[in-house]
């Protein structure tokens, strides 16, 4: 009888190991019996391998894609989805944490801050975190802080010590790493709960755009960013996109997130939403995926597009 390979490892203890109520059939065997020993053998470890216990974190279910006819259907689309899970959330754990980028989305939130959401939202639940700043003041033109404040946060009564801005007076290492430690004391605090499979926030929602090189938060494609493992919030002081100096949450942080919505609209984007819904590889990145198709979230991850940036699909 032969065996090799590590997946064998656990097979052969059973199967050598010492037993208290005897030798164990495959331990007394001969020469007849060896086709019947390695059938059994063979099938207890395919059994194994194909079992969900083979893998150590479990797969994720495939992205929802909606489409829509408009980006007013988006925003429509949006408002409706975020309200519902704010008052699931709030319902099952008394407060709802929303991760929010900067571009383009915060337009596409504008229906959120219009009736009927806005008297029937509890705001007074909301915690406010930001996936990506970029390093400037918070009142600067370039801050996702100021975007989100104009377009948003002005218009509803979330409590001031519920929003989550970066701390403008430090440099990009030190303001990550200072936005890395508010979110930790949230998390020993049992403010933001921790992902039982990855040891990471959990937050509830994050809301995210997607850049025409596929870039997520601040993690490009042609930077190492987006392959950091360990650190929750990490910095970038040559972002391909102005302004350089950024902070960003991680992938493992993002991917920890409950549910993500990746908001995208116009035909500019179609071709990147092709490859990052489709094989997940740009022509200018070779073998890597580009960050967008990288997007996972613990329970659901859905992409509203409107036509045109589901056009080319
Ligand atoms: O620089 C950034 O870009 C992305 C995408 O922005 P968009 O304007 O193309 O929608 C954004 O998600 C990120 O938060 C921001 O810092």
């Amino acid at each position: 009888m032969v065996l090799s390979g590590s997946d064998l490892a656990y097979a052969l203890k059973i199967v050598l190991g010492d037993s208290s109520s005897g030798p164990l059939p495959a331990a007394e065997v001969s020469a007849e019996d060896e086709l019947t020993c390695t059938t059994l053998l063979l099938s207890f470890i395919l059994a194994k391998l194909l079992s969900p216990m083979a893998t150590s974190t479990p797969a994720k279910s495939k992205p929802k894609v909606l489409k829509f006819d408009s980006e007013e259907d988006v925003a429509v689309a949006v408002a409706k989805y975020t309200a519902d899970l704010s008052e699931k959330y709030i319902k099952e754990k008394g407060s709802f944490s929303v991760v929010l980028s900067g571009g383009t989305l915060i337009d596409t939130l504008r229906k959120l801050v219009e009736p009927p959401y806005l008297e029937s939202v509890d705001w007074s639940k909301w915690l406010i975190f930001w996936v990506d700043e970029r390093v400037v003041p918070l009142d600067h033109e370039d801050s996702n802080y100021l975007l989100a404040w104009r377009g948003f946060l002005s218009k509803v009564s979330i409590p001031s010590s519920n929003i989550y801005a970066i701390n403008d007076k430090k440099s990009p290492e030190d303001a990550a790493n200072e936005y890395e430690e508010r979110v930790k004391h949230l998390v020993e605090n049992k403010i933001i709960p921790i992902c039982d499979t990855t040891g990471c926030p959990k937050f509830d929602l994050m809301l995210l755009g997607m850049g025409p090189d596929g870039h997520v938060a601040s993690l490009f494609p042609t930077r190492q960013q987006r392959h950091e493992k360990e650190k929750w919030v990490t910095f970038i002081t040559d972002s391909p996109k102005p302004p350089p100096p950024r902070i960003t949450f991680t992938f493992p942080v993002i991917n920890s997130a409950s549910e993500i919505a990746m908001v995208i609209t116009g035909a500019e984007l179609a071709d990147t939403v092709k490859l990052a819904l489709g094989d997940g590889h740009g022509s200018d990145s070779g073998s890597t995926p580009l960050p967008a198709a990288e997007v996972s979230a613990e329970k659901e991850l859905v992409w509203f597009l409107d036509k045109d940036a589901a056009s080319k699909m």
